[in-house]
C-alpha cells in the first residue's frame, strides 16, 4: 500500500528540501517506487531533480487547468517528480473556496496505486500549501536544527498538526523530529536534549536516533543535479540518510 510522507517545518533553511530529496531518491535506490511532489514555490527540489523550468507543474493541477495528474509527472533520471511552481506563492490568496484543504489529496489519490511512497516538500510557512500536504499525507517528518530557536517554533507547528487531525485528516502521524545539519563541534546540551524529547512527546512522536551531519556532499550533489548516493556513496551525510531510511523502514 502507498505511503505519503510530508517533510515540513515553517522555519526556513532547516533541510526540508534536502531531506525530501534524500529520502525519495534513497527509496528509489532501494527499488521502492517513489514520487516526489514539490509544493515549495521556491522549487529548489525541482531544480535538483533536473526539471527546472519545466511545465506543466503542480500549479496547473491546483488550478484544474490539467485534470490528469499522471500527465504532469516528469520521469527524471533519479525518480518521478511533480515539479513546483513560483505561481503557487500566491496560494493563500488564490484558493479560498470551501474544501481548499483537500486539493492536493484529490490530485494524489489516483496516483497512489502507482507508487509505494509519495514524498512532499513544503514551503517554510504554515499556510494552505502545508495544510494541503498534511491533509494528503499519512505522516510527517520535521527536520530541525539542534538549537533552542528551532524548538520554540515547533509549538505553532503542533497547533497546525492538531487542527489538521481535528478537521481534515484524523489519522495523521508524526514520524519524528530529525536533527539536520549537525556540526559535531556544536555539542547538544543535556538540557536541550530533554526539551527536545519533551517536545517530541507533545507531538506524540520521537526524536529520530539518526542525526544528519553537515556535509559538503549535500551541496555538491545539489549543484550537479544528482544524488548523494550516486555522487558520494561513502560520505558521512550519505550514511546518515541511509540510516534514516533504515529507521523509517523499521530495519533497525
Ligand atoms: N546536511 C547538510 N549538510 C550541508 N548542507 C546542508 C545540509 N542540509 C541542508 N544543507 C544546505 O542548507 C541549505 C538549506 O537547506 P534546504 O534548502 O534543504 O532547507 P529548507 O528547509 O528546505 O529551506 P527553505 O525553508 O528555504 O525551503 C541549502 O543550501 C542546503 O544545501
Amino acid at each position: 500500500m502507498s505511503r505519503t510522507i510530508t517533510i515540513t517545518n515553517q522555519k526556513g533553511g532547516v533541510g526540508k528540501t534536502t531531506t525530501a530529496h534524500a529520502i525519495a531518491t534513497g527509496l528509489n535506490h532501494r527499488g521502492l517506487k517513489t514520487l516526489l511532489v514539490d509544493l515549495d514555490p521556491q522549487s529548489n527540489l525541482t531544480y535538483t531533480m533536473g526539471a527546472d523550468g519545466s511545465t506543466p507543474t503542480i500549479y496547473e493541477l491546483f488550478n484544474e487547468e490539467i485534470k490528469n495528474p499522471s500527465s504532469v509527472i516528469h520521469h527524471m533520471e533519479h525518480g518521478d517528480l511533480i515539479p513546483g511552481s513560483l505561481l503557487l506563492a500566491g496560494a493563500d490568496m488564490e484558493y479560498t473556496k470551501p474544501g481548499r484543504e483537500y486539493i492536493l489529496n484529490e490530485i494524489l489519490e489516483p496516483l497512489k496505486g502507482d507508487y509505494e511512497y509519495i514524498v512532499i516538500d513544503t514551503p517554510p510557512a504554515l499556510g494552505i500549501l502545508t495544510i494541503n500536504a498534511l491533509t494528503a499525507s499519512n505522516s510527517l517528518i520535521i527536520p530541525m536544527g539542534a538549537d533552542i530557536y528551532s524548538l520554540q517554533g515547533l509549538s505553532q507547528l503542533r497547533g497546525l498538526v492538531d487542527n489538521v487531525r481535528k478537521y481534515c485528516n484524523k489519522d495523521l502521524i508524526v514520524e519524528g523530529l530529525l536533527i539536520t545539519r549537525y556540526n559535531k563541534r556544536a555539542i547538544i546540551s543535556r538540557n536541550l536534549k530533554e526539551v527536545m524529547q519533551e517536545t517530541a512527546k507533545q507531538l506524540e512522536t520521537k526524536v529520530f536516533d539518526t542525526v544528519i551531519r553537515e556535509g559538503i556532499a549535500i551541496k555538491e550533489a545539489q549543484a550537479m543535479q544528482t544524488t548523494i548516493y550516486d555522487n558520494s556513496p561513502n560520505a558521512n551525510v550519505t550514511q546518515d540518510y541511509s540510516s534514516l531510511l533504515d529507521e523509517l523502514l523499521n530495519k533497525r
